[in-house]
């Protein structure tokens, strides 16, 4: 019998590709750690995202090639772990943070935080470390979502002696909100530039310390404070929730577009459709669409980016999220697979954008 080396293990690892990257593992710097003693054939393989929804498919990949191209009697031992891609480099501000996800719809109430919050979640149940800013200013309700709304963030001075804000965690996410600056019953409207100052201060001088994926809620529509934000950080990249209603669908187009605006330039990584149908909880096979059907998927085809997922109306969604403990908490439950669903393709899509679009740079406007 042949005695096995790890150039052999290597070239045959070499023909076993990435489905979404299109390059084969090798090339990709993914394996790490090869050893081999006797037949026993072991090797890490480095995904660029702890959600990858290939994670399976890829291992089983890797054991094949080794069987069909190394020895058909190896024992293979396959450790799947993940570093986060990104394509940040200079990094001036939030040096710690690997890639910024703009959350963005065109009309309010279409369920953008309830989708977010849930994300958020589900992508630190798959062992990512995941911080989310709420932009709303229109109305932030990711402290009643997190169960946080008496939480007030922690103040301390940093090394360097200059404040710094601790940001509040809760279901493993860190959490900044511009409701924790004033109790959700209180008169302040936030106007134009105070909520850009408190937003830049939530980049600036909150201690998001490492994160894989920092989650930005925006306010809904098209505005000043999309603007500050896309100034402000380097947004690797934009999704885009909707309702299948053509009145929100027309609205989305337009928060898309601005994305693709040359002075902002930020790609848009894909739709997402709430409220897709309506499923009662005791016909839970029975699908109404109240909303119409299809309309995200035709948004998406439009514009040639991904349907990121279909989020159906369901009762719990909200009731979870107004008792501070989103959908996603619910393990097994129906609406906790369809938002696991969702974090691997958004987080898939990252990695994709990660390894073939041009980064993306703070916006500089002339005002
Ligand atoms: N898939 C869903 N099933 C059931 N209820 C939902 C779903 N998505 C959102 N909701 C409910 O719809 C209401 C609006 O959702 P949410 O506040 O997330 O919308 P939004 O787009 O962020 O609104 P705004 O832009 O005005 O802040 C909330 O009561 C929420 O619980």
């Amino acid at each position: 019998m042949a005695t096995i080396t790890k150039e052999a293990v290597l070239k045959a690892l070499s023909y076993v590709e990435e489905p979404d990257l299109g390059k084969d593992l090798v090339t990709l710097n993914m394996i790490e750690d090869v050893q081999i003693e006797g037949r026993r054939v072991s090797f890490t393989v480095v995904l660029t995202t702890p959600a990858c929804p290939l994670k399976q498919l890829i291992h089983d990949a890797c054991e094949r090639a080794i069987h069909t191209m190394v020895d058909k009697d190896a024992q293979v031992v396959i450790v799947m772990t993940s570093r986060v891609t990104t394509m940040r480099q200079n990094r001036d501000i939030l040096p710690g943070v690997e890639n910024i996800i703009a959350v963005a719809s065109g009309k309010g109430g279409v369920g953008k935080s309830t989708v977010t919050a849930n994300l958020a979640i589900a992508l630190a149940q798959t062992g990512a470390r995941v911080g989310l800013i709420d932009a709303d200013i229109s109305g932030p309700s990711m402290p009643l979502m997190f169960g946080q709304e008496s939480a007030r963030p922690h103040v301390f001075q940093g090394e360097d002696g200059k404040n710094r804000i601790q940001p509040i965690e809760a279901h493993g996410v860190k959490l900044m909100s511009i409701g924790f600056l004033a109790p959700a019953e209180s008169a302040i409207v936030w106007r134009g530039p105070m909520a850009s100052s408190a937003l830049k201060q939530f980049i600036t001088e909150v201690d998001w310390g490492e994160l894989d994926y920092l989650l930005l809620d925006m306010p809904p529509g098209t505005s000043d404070i999309h603007l500050t934000m896309v100034q402000t950080v380097p947004v690797t990249g934009a999704v885009i929730v909707t309702t299948p209603q053509k009145v929100a669908l027309a609205d989305a187009e337009k928060g898309l577009q601005m994305f693709r605006l040359p002075q902002i330039n930020v790609p848009v990584l894909g739709v997402i459709e709430n409220m897709a149908w309506f499923t009662p909880a005791e016909l839970p096979d029975n699908k109404y669409f109240l909303f119409g059907e299809g309309g995200g998927r035709g948004l998406a085809e439009k514009h040639e980016i991904p349907l990121l997922g279909q989020i159906p109306l369901v009762q719990s969604i909200r009731e979870n999220g107004d008792q501070g403990t989103p959908a996603m908490l619910q393990k097994d439950s129906p609406a906790a697979a369809v938002f696991g669903q969702l974090a691997e393709e958004v987080a898939r899509q990252v990695s994709i954008r990660n390894a073939v679009a041009p980064k993306t740079n703070i916006v500089e406007m002339k005002r």
